[in-house]
């Protein structure tokens, strides 16, 4: 398959966008008319550019409201071509995408529009030039892609042909199956568009809110099936209009879209033996990766600090047992049941306690790693002794650090073997764990992301671990709104979410580091004593107010009881219809709290309409202890 990204998918200068899509591995890019206005380079420098990085020129766009018009106009869009061929010809380009007229059209009949497209196919012969006549779904009088190429076919132009774009053809719900009948040699250029499935106008949908096939609703990998059993081996381009990629990073946006367009290869290979049979061959050759089955739970979540005190006192509280340091690193491991916390004091000047890095149990690491990086994930360089576990990993977008680790029936981990509790364990400083494990393992682990790579991030998680996008909510808080996104295995054994923080919580600075606090939660089987215990301990809960235990009676019509020892440990909960949930929170230390839940009968969410809640209690938490010049990270509004 040849790649292919037009200019408008990223921020930067004409140059600047080049080298992002040369570095990522695009064959090509579409060059849009608007990069090449504002850019002080000359024609035959961007072409010399383009030679220098190995890029083809694919498609000069858009040229526009040509077709259906009177005389006049019509000789006015001639010359208006004619100037745009010889910069073309400047540029050494030889396909140009027109769009279905918009604006000037007055006259909507086919045999108009033909003959007036055969009139620019001459001249466009003229310089050698090819046209790709693409139908845009708020075209006045051609806005169907069938539509488009019944012109084509009238106007039987050899410089004429069609360009398809899956978002004009999705968006208004055509059926795709209808790209086999167009012959493949006259479907000059092919744009890839994915979108969330949004109710809004056409227009406003298609410029703000595309997005990388395998980031939105469509199932583009059934559209592409169509395009290669029709025959066509031409370029696969993405033309992507969104407001954040507009605006972030543009040597990482071409990463994503180019994983975008491994990933959908392969979907679409896989696809395509599955309804055409292993047998089948086409001219389009589809890569494909090295097939993973998803993760079947969480081996470690690793925690970074320079101060570990009150991390490692937060474990000991919830019943966690210390383990011992690893052999050669300033390392600790926590577990309890399987639940696996490694203390990490590598590295961490002047570091809060943030997350750091997640384990997950795979049936075959090194499989799964070659996977991820083949997905243009980064690796994550690890120094280990030779007797030491080798463990893979990859960084996330959101730079966790994400490793895949083997995966035992029993839930043991290999690596733990090399850490030793030492003679005398109160050097640790805390003495954890006396009584009966109640946790079990990790239930979830919730991430900030930065909100300029939340839909990379989806695309990373589901493309390399293979977890699928739960329905996204929306969760208030005091300072705006979080947009929280959950990514699962099926069975609910690995459970992500991603949440993107009001922009008021973004540290300020270069780094996209934000201030909203992490957690991960642990799974127990009675929270109630769990909780008793933790009080014991001396835990410092987050505090739920009494106007929250009002509504759940309201809700709920709790046990009195009950109720009583919900609001007397601060516990929350939650129900539905396939059981219940019951669930509190730690304190913060640096960037990182604690959940511990509890899950009755099938009960599968996460207790959504608790999270506003938590939200607005960890506010005030934070708003205090900043009054009180206390050093713990929440989310209190930079004033
Ligand atoms: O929004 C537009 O105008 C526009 C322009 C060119 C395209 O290829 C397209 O799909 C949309
Ligand atoms: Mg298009």
């Amino acid at each position: 398959m040849r790649t292919s990204i037009a200019t408008v998918c990223l921020s930067g200068t004409l140059e600047e966008k080049m080298h992002a899509c040369a570095r990522a591995g695009f064959d090509g890019i579409e060059i849009f008319e608007q990069d090449l206005l504002v850019s002080p380079q000359s024609p035959a420098q961007i072409r010399a550019l383009a030679a220098e990085l190995g890029l083809s020129l694919d498609l000069y766009q858009p040229f526009r409201d040509f077709e259906g018009v009177d005389e006049q106009q019509l000789a006015d869009n001639l010359y208006r071509a004619e100037a745009k061929f010889m910069l073309m010809r400047e540029l050494g380009m030889d396909l140009m995408l027109l769009c279905s007229n918009v604006a000037t059209a007055t006259l909507g009949d086919d045999g108009t529009a033909a003959a007036q497209l055969r009139l620019l196919g001459d001249l466009a012969a003229r310089y050698g030039i090819r046209i790709a006549y693409e139908a845009l779904a708020w075209g006045r009088f051609v806005n169907d892609f069938e539509h488009a190429w019944r012109i084509v076919e009238l106007a039987d132009h050899p410089n004429i042909g069609t360009c398809l774009d899956s978002f004009h053809i999705l968006s208004r719900g055509w059926d795709p199956a209808g790209i086999e009948k167009i012959p493949a040699e006259k479907i000059f250029f092919v744009q890839l568009a994915d979108a969330p499935q949004l109710s809004m106008d056409i227009l406003s949908w298609s410029r703000h809110y595309r997005v990388f096939p395998g980031e939105g609703a469509w199932a583009l990998d059934q559209f592409l099936g169509h395009l290669v059993r029709g025959g066509y081996a031409g370029p696969v381009s993405l033309e992507i209009f969104n407001d954040v990629f507009r605006q972030a990073d543009e040597v990482r946006t071409a990463v994503d879209a180019m994983r975008s367009l491994i990933w959908l290869a392969e979907r679409t290979s896989v696809h395509l033996q599955e309804t055409d049979g292993p047998q089948a061959r086409y001219p389009m050759e589809l890569a494909t990766l090295p097939q993973v089955p998803e993760p079947t739970g969480f081996n470690f979540a690793e925690v970074k600090a320079e101060d570990t005190g009150q991390l490692q006192t937060l474990l000991g509280q919830l019943g966690f047992t210390f383990q011992g340091r690893h052999r050669t690193k300033a390392v600790q491991l926590w577990t309890q049941g399987r639940a696996r916390i490694i203390i990490n004091e590598q590295q961490a000047r002047n570091q809060e306690p943030a997350i750091a890095a997640l384990g997950f149990d795979v049936a075959d690491p090194v499989r799964a790693a070659s996977r991820a990086v083949q997905l243009k994930a980064e690796p994550v360089p690890r120094q280990s002794q030779a007797d030491e576990e080798v463990l893979q990993g990859v960084y996330a977008p959101d730079t966790t650090e994400v490793f895949f680790c083997q995966g035992t029936g029993d839930g043991t981990a290999a690596w733990t073997r090399e850490f030793a509790r030492p003679q005398d364990s109160s050097a640790a400083g805390t003495a954890g764990n006396t009584g009966l494990d109640l946790v079990t393992q990790v239930d979830h682990v919730n991430l900030a992301q930065p909100w300029q790579h939340f839909d990379e991030s989806v695309l990373f998680y589901e493309s390399t671990l293979a977890l699928a996008p739960s329905p996204s909510t929306e969760v208030p808080s005091p300072v705006g709104l979080v947009r929280s996104q959950v990514m699962r295995t099926h069975d609910g054994a690995v459970r992500l979410a991603l949440n993107i923080a009001p922009l008021v919580m973004e540290k300020p600075g270069p780094s996209s580091e934000s201030a909203y606090p992490q957690h991960i939660a642990f799974a127990c089987t009675d929270l109630v004593a769990l909780a008793r215990r933790a009080v014991a301990a001396g835990l410092e809960f987050l505090q739920i107010p009494a106007n929250y235990y009002a509504d759940l009676q309201a809700r709920f019509r709790l046990d009195p009881a009950l109720l009583a020892t919900l609001q007397e440990l601060n516990l929350l909960y939650d129900r539905d219809e396939h059981g219940e949930f019951l669930h509190f929170y730690t304190a913060t230390v640096g960037s990182v709290f604690f959940e511990v839940v509890e899950r009755r009968g099938g009960y599968n969410g996460y207790g959504a309409p608790n999270a506003p809640v938590r939200l607005a209690a960890q506010y005030l938490l934070a708003q205090r202890s900043r009054d009180g010049s206390a050093k713990i990270a929440g989310y209190a509004r930079n004033r």
